[in-house]
């Protein structure tokens, strides 16, 4: 590791010594060091064992911003607890006079201005919000886990590609200070609000929408895992505003904790968030599916009709072996490729020429050996069939449908073969030249078992969620 960065990890072991981190006798019992795993930056340590379901780090924002929905000082939500809407402005909610007394030294600042801006604007956008609250906490000196001197370290730490780019710093920019209590005649230097705009955008690790946000710098070391071993207790204690992370299994001393950013267990959300996120997710379950996932060519099991992966047997021996992913019935590799290629081909050879029923025969015939996602023949087919008899993808209802099942199921590896699959419009053709095969292939993108042409994409599947188109 290059020395500034020996010495900013001294640093931030140093600050987060203040909140707790360090050694097994600590407040918490881990610490920040350097994590091998994501090109020399850092992340959080167990320093003692931990249980399954032992909570590991309660921590706070240092700055947030609610919506009505919820209590501005304790997070209840609307549905919990009765909300009493400040009666100043008229847009911040509280549960209680003990809230709202909390939020005060802060809310005071911000109160005459959000009033004086909503009757001729949108309410506020809790980005603007929340840098204007941290720019106050900051001022007032208020050290709510976490400070400025933390956050900074954080800045320090993180390499350019690994900052996001700041869409909405101009906008921060142009309206922070009408959120902010400056005495009349100062302003603050456009400078200071794009350094803060900057730190804002980095470290904001809870942005629901555009009216919720946190920023929680003590959770800025935490890296992210698609199978993590901790997991946030949202219903802990009197306090919503506490962020507890638990232990979701026993976890050994030395082990590297792990949050799971995206808060969802829908792969295919979890994918959307990460690439907006992380560039690219370098956790070992990702990597393993990158490493070692399918090559793209399926087969299909004699045994049980399943779907037949070449896959690595690990990366370091870079062996091959071909898998039923649903018996688990192994196949020789060279074997199977070498059937394979005959058939298909023979299949390319013929294809083009044949009259339409031997055309299906052959599609029976492929039906048989390879599994439905192998998109060889349909890339033959595409070439051969008329351009005009594209119906169903036109759709864009249907295509994002069929595209995010396919995500869904297969992960991140197969974007590869479903784009082609996809972009080729095979199935519209399909449809039209031999219905029972493009019902066969959809029906690879859907939990229904009896999937029906007519129906499929007007009663989605159980487990599809609609939400996402
Ligand atoms: C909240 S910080 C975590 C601490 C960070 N590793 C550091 O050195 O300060 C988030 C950043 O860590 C890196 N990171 C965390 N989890 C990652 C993952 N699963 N894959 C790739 N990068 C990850 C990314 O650079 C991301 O922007």
């Amino acid at each position: 590791m290059h020395s500034s960065r020996e010495s900013v990890l001294k640093d931030v072991q140093r600050i987060t010594a203040k909140y707790g981190f360090g050694d097994k006798d600590s407040k918490w019992g881990i610490k920040v060091d350097r994590s091998p795993s994501y090109g020399g930056g850092l992340g959080v340590f167990a320093t003692r064992d931990f249980k399954e379901n032992e909570d590991i780090l309660v921590t706070q924002p240092y700055a947030h911003v609610t919506d009505q929905n919820y209590c501005d000082g304790c997070y209840s939500p609307k549905d919990v607890k009765k909300l009493m809407k400040c009666s100043r402005c008229g847009f911040v909610s509280y549960c209680s006079k003990e809230c709202q007394t909390k939020m005060w030294p802060i809310h005071k600042l911000e109160c005459k201005h959000i009033k004086g801006i909503l009757p001729y604007s949108d309410p506020p956008h809790a980005g603007m919000m929340c840098l204007a609250r941290m720019i106050y906490t900051h001022r007032a000196n208020i050290t709510r886990n976490g400070t400025l001197e933390l956050i900074e370290k954080l800045d320090d730490l993180w390499t350019k590609e690994n900052q996001m780019n700041l869409p909405l710093t101009p906008q921060y920019v142009n309206n922070i200070p009408i959120y902010m209590q400056e005495p009349s005649g100062s302003t603050i230097p456009v400078q200071t609000l794009i350094n803060y705009a900057k730190k804002y955008e980095s470290h904001k690790l809870l942005f629901k929408n555009v009216r919720n946000t946190m920023i929680l710098p003590l959770l800025g070391f935490f890296n992210h895992h698609c199978i993590p071993n901790t997991y946030r207790d949202n219903d802990r204690g009197g306090n919503n505003l506490d962020y507890v992370i638990t232990a979701s299994r026993d976890i050994k001393c030395g082990e590297e904790l792990f949050m799971d950013y995206t808060g969802t267990d829908n792969r295919i959300e979890k994918l959307d968030f990460l690439k907006t996120f992380l560039h690219k997710c370098l956790c070992s379950t990702c990597r393993e599916i990158n490493d070692t996932g399918s090559k793209e060519k399926y087969y299909r099991c004699h045994s049980c009709n399943g779907r037949v992966d070449i896959r690595w047997k690990s990366p370091s021996l870079k062996r091959y072996h071909a898998l039923c992913l649903k018996c688990g019935k192994e196949y020789n590799v060279e074997e199977l490729e070498k059937k394979g290629n005959i058939i298909k081909s023979n299949i390319k050879e013929e294809f083009n020429k044949a009259p339409l029923e031997i055309k299906e025969m052959m599609i029976k015939l492929y039906k048989e050996h390879f599994h439905v996602l192998d998109i060889f023949l349909a890339e033959e087919l595409d070439h051969s069939l008329d351009k005009d008899s594209m119906i169903l993808l036109n759709d864009p209802f249907v295509f994002k449908r069929i595209q995010l099942q396919l995500r869904h199921h297969y992960g991140p590896r197969s974007f590869t073969a479903y784009e082609m699959f996809l972009k080729k419009d095979i199935i519209p053709k399909l449809v039209k030249i031999n219905p029972d095969l493009a019902l066969y292939l959809i029906s690879s993108f859907t939990t229904d078992p009896k999937p029906n042409l007519s129906t499929l994409f007007s009663n989605p599947d159980p487990y599809f969620d609609l939400s996402l188109l």
